[in-house]
């Protein structure tokens, strides 16, 4: 990146400093403005929408350059972080006034897109993790943080699978890296936005000891090592809010791979990435960003202990049963500010009054929390009740201390409240009376010179002065006055008097701000000693304020509590997609019912396009995933087992992540799913095999059907638009048809949305014909053809299995089909035949044979197929 150029000192020393940070915008100070040269300033220019301007413009070679004010400074290192880039602030350290030779220049900070702690409005609620990874022995060990409320959290995943799974649910934006991490995966992270950083060097300092004390895994205390030694040369300063690393494994908790959590829109809708429409949407009822940061944790890992589900639904259930003690809670809880992001604050130094005083009302709110939580005399909230600290010497000290309303900055003065220190209280008296004496003093001259007009008045170069207007001039004594400045309408003055208390004032006034702001170090330095006690806190208060957000949506959309089985009995009894039912309305949305046991594990549910079969699905996977958050749930009854994973394939949603085409995805995801479920697993599988040619995905279908049957036994809802499946039934024990029903009425057909017990009636497509007009010989024709059908494609079925095969090779090792004693080549090829069977030859038979070379089988429904038959058939005739 460097550019020759004729180097005065000060392009040197911005190089030397520019070398260090070479894959950094360098925001260099100069007076007023942060300045950008060379390559920096021509990109920078672009991104940020600024005048690119050039310095030395006369010099045989100008160096382009851009700037921006230092007071929005901010604003433009935002923009350039979003993006993810990188920006390090070089600051003057010393008085330009004052400095001999060239000013000291130093980086005070390097912000990155994985430590930008500045969180507003809605990105409150999320956390900002910073993720390093580092691979040994074969596994990949992670280490995450969020630099604002010092969480930090370690794992080992022995799979790139599960690793690519995390880094994508954390969402990071920055992964740091060692020299042990391959090429594959660093393209990989290229590819997905995620800013690389290579640390180089590991240092074991105390810090880091600390932090990994708890650790057992060395990889784990390696790759945490990695992680703070990048905070610590990036951040250059404390960081005394990190919290010691807590190693957790993902499977302690509900399973899903990234696809499923965004097939089911918990925390993002597919149509725009927000949280509109999303799960998450739907139950944050949350009244802190700690308690909005904790729900979509919790909705990222349902937990898969009953007890510690039951414990949080004993809780959620106290806060239902109790609504003024719920809405006092709330109401209290509106008043904690962020309490986590506080003490990161407090310990990075960048606190300042307001943030102080907003810890102090956070902090008040303790004991009336406590005192609802005691009022509810339940024990269950005992043991969350003892560790809601109030830091009651904490309070005391910011009462005493920081003023009410104090000013943002903490160097100007005006932050320690009176009283509290008797050397600061001695400063501002003499302020204060210097300020009444000045008041006097003006009177006094007035008087003395008859001059109404004449003022008193204070600027930054000339300290205290008279001011008098030209036309009064000659009624000045000259005596005492001595000039200052001039001006075009007055004349500016001082007298002995007014020097003498002129400096006695200033004095005062520089002595008094350089005290409060060491007071206020103090104080601040006082708070920082209880960091880890403020963070416990702050994690009870969040558990509090998800209990409560459950609470109320519970109450609101009338879920239900569950109750949990051993024995893979589901029955859901009136079950609702929460989501959708808030946007319909709760009289509008049809409930189904789900019942499920070891007898009954698949559900092949069939019914017409738009009849809701995969709001069905996705209803059942939501209302496991708020179960085993603990919260209630909408359904009328509830009884489900605990289930470790969830699987689905839903929907036509192509691979986000690598471009890949539908149908490889659905066949990777389907795979996935064949692979590692178990019986205590849920698949959702919809319409699978509709992205290949009909015949072709039809038997797929099948084949995976009777896979999940006879290996996998879990828990299994498969919707198609494959009828001839239905016939599964009668084969497959575990197996058990449902359709969702539709109705003609008032000559339109009308969707019931109501899943019954057996297969649907597949002639929809005639009906709709029917509908629209058509002659009823015509329906009555369709009518026969679709029975003949019907009849070859069940004399098929057995020939289908052989078709997949080589098909089903290549999507898993896995699936290992059952095999026919049949030549399966000879059996398709007929079946093929069967199907097409030529007819004598006729004139339009080219134009037929011509039309079916070009037909795109991989977008045609069995319906299509039929109604193409039709025509052909009509035209042959
Ligand atoms: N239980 C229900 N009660 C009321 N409306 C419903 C219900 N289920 C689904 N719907 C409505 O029907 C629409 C279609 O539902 P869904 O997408 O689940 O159908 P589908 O059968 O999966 O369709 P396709 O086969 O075309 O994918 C939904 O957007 C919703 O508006």
């Amino acid at each position: 990146m460097a550019q020759a150029t004729k180097e005065t000192p000060m392009m040197k020393q911005y190089q030397a400093v520019k070398d260090q940070y070479p894959d950094a915008f360098l925001f260099y100070r100069l007076g007023d403005f942060y300045e950008l040269f060379n390559d920096d300033a021509i990109k920078g220019s672009q991104l940020l929408e600024l005048t690119l301007t050039q310095r030395n413009k006369n010099s045989q070679t100008p160096i382009p350059m851009c700037g921006v004010p230092h007071h929005a400074v901010q604003n433009y290192i935002d923009i350039l972080i979003d993006q993810g880039y990188k920006v390090a602030v070089c600051e003057q350290m010393e008085d330009p006034k004052l400095a001999k030779g060239m000013v000291k220049r130093e980086v005070t900070r390097l912000v990155t897109p994985g430590t930008q702690m500045d969180m507003s409005g809605e990105q409150a609620k999320d956390n900002n993790y910073l993720t390093a990874l580092v691979i040994e022995d074969q596994s990949y060990a992670l280490a995450y943080t969020d630099l604002s409320t010092g969480e930090l959290k370690t794992s080992v995943l022995d799979n790139r699978d599960s690793l690519i799974n995390e880094m994508i649910n954390l969402r990071t934006k920055e992964v740091v890296v060692d020299d042990t991490l391959e090429d594959s995966l660093l393209n990989f992270f290229n590819e997905q936005g995620i800013l690389i950083s290579h640390q180089g060097e590991t240092v074991q300092s105390s810090e880091v000891s600390y932090l990994t004390q708890d650790l057992d895994s060395s990889s784990e205390v390696k790759v945490v090592s990695l992680l703070v030694t990048y905070l610590t040369v990036t951040q250059k300063r404390s960081l005394a809010h990190l919290q010691r690393a807590v190693a957790y494994e993902p499977s302690y908790f509900l399973k899903m791979d990234h696809y499923s959590k965004y097939n089911l829109e918990l925390t993002n809708n597919i149509r725009s990435g927000k949280k509109q429409g999303t799960l998450l949407w739907l139950l944050d009822e949350t009244k802190t960003a700690m308690g909005g940061r904790l729900l979509k944790q919790w909705l990222d890992r349902p937990l898969l202990d009953r007890k510690s589900i039951e414990g949080r639904q004993d809780k959620v259930q106290e806060l239902l049963d109790h609504y003024f003690e719920r809405s006092n809670l709330q109401d209290e809880l509106t008043k904690v500010y962020d309490l986590e992001r506080l003490a990161g604050r407090v310990a990075y130094g960048s606190v300042n009054g307001r943030d102080l005083i907003q810890l102090k009302t956070s902090l008040q709110q303790i004991p009336k929390v406590r005192y609802i939580l005691e009022s509810l005399n339940s024990p269950v909230f005992d043991e969350l009740m003892k560790q809601l600290d109030p830091l009651e010497d904490i309070v005391g000290l910011l009462d005493q201390s920081i003023a009410e309303e104090p000013p943002i900055s903490v160097t100007d003065g005006g932050v320690i409240k009176d009283h509290y220190n008797d050397r600061l209280d001695e400063y501002r008296d003499a302020m204060k009376n210097g300020k009444q004496w000045i008041a006097k003093l003006e009177a006094q001259e007035r008087q003395n010179t008859g001059i109404n007009n004449l003022k008193i008045g204070f600027n930054h170069v000339f300290g205290y002065y008279i001011e008098v207007t030209k036309a009064n001039l000659d009624k000045l004594p000259d005596d005492r006055y001595e000039r200052k400045q001039t001006l075009t309408n007055a004349e500016r003055f001082s007298t002995p008097e007014l020097k003498e208390k002129e400096t006695l004032i200033l004095e005062a006034q520089d002595k008094s701000t350089a005290l409060e702001y060491q007071l206020f170090a103090d104080v601040r330095d006082q708070v920082k000693e209880s960091i880890d006690r403020l963070q416990r806190l702050a994690k009870r208060v969040a558990e509090l304020d998800v209990l409560q957000s459950f609470a109320v949506v519970s109450e609101t959309y009338h879920f239900i509590r569950p109750t949990y089985t051993k024995s893979h009995d589901l029955e859901i009894t009136e079950g609702r997609h929460p989501v959708v039912e808030k946007f319909m309305g709760h009289q509008e949305y049809v409930p189904n019912d789900v019942s499920m046991n070891p007898k009954t594990n698949i559900l092949l549910i069939t019914g017409p396009n738009m009849s809701g079969k995969s709001t069905y699905m996705r209803q059942l996977a939501l209302t496991v995933i708020m179960s085993q958050m603990g919260c209630f749930v909408p359904a009328k009854k509830a009884k489900m087992p605990i289930f470790d994973q969830i699987f689905t394939r839903i929907g036509a949603a192509d691979d986000l992540i690598s471009g890949q085409s539908t149908f490889m995805v659905e066949m990777q995801e389907a795979n996935n799913a064949l692979v590692h479920a178990s019986e205590n697993s849920l698949i959702l599988f919809d319409e699978i095999g509709r992205g290949t040619a009909t015949y072709d995905g039809m038997a797929l279908a099948q084949a995976i059907i009777e896979f999940v049957h006879n290996r996998v036994h879990a828990k299994t809802l498969f919707s198609t638009h494959y009828h001839e499946l239905t016939v599964l039934e009668d084969t497959l024990a575990e197996l058990k048809n449902v359709h969702v029903g539709a109705v003609e009425k008032n000559g339109e057909l009308v969707f019931l949305h109501k899943v019954e017990d057996g297969a649907a009636d597949q002639s929809y497509g005639i009906h709709v014909a029917k509908l629209a007009g058509m002659p009823e010989t015509l329906l009555k024709r369709a009518n026969e053809i679709l029975t003949g059908l019907e009849s070859r494609a069940a004399s098929l079925d057995n020939q289908q299995v052989h078709h997949v095969e080589s098909q089903a090779e290549n999507v898993s090792r896995e699936i290992d089909l059952e095999k026919s004693d049949e030549d399966p080549k000879g059996k398709t090829e007929a079946s093929q035949l069967a199907l097409f069977d030529p007819v004598d030859v006729d004139p339009n038979v080219d134009q037929v044979l011509d039309q079916l070379k070009r037909l795109n089988l991989m977008s045609m429904t069995p319906m299509d197929v039929m109604n193409k038959m039709y025509e052909w058939q009509q035209k042959l005739q």
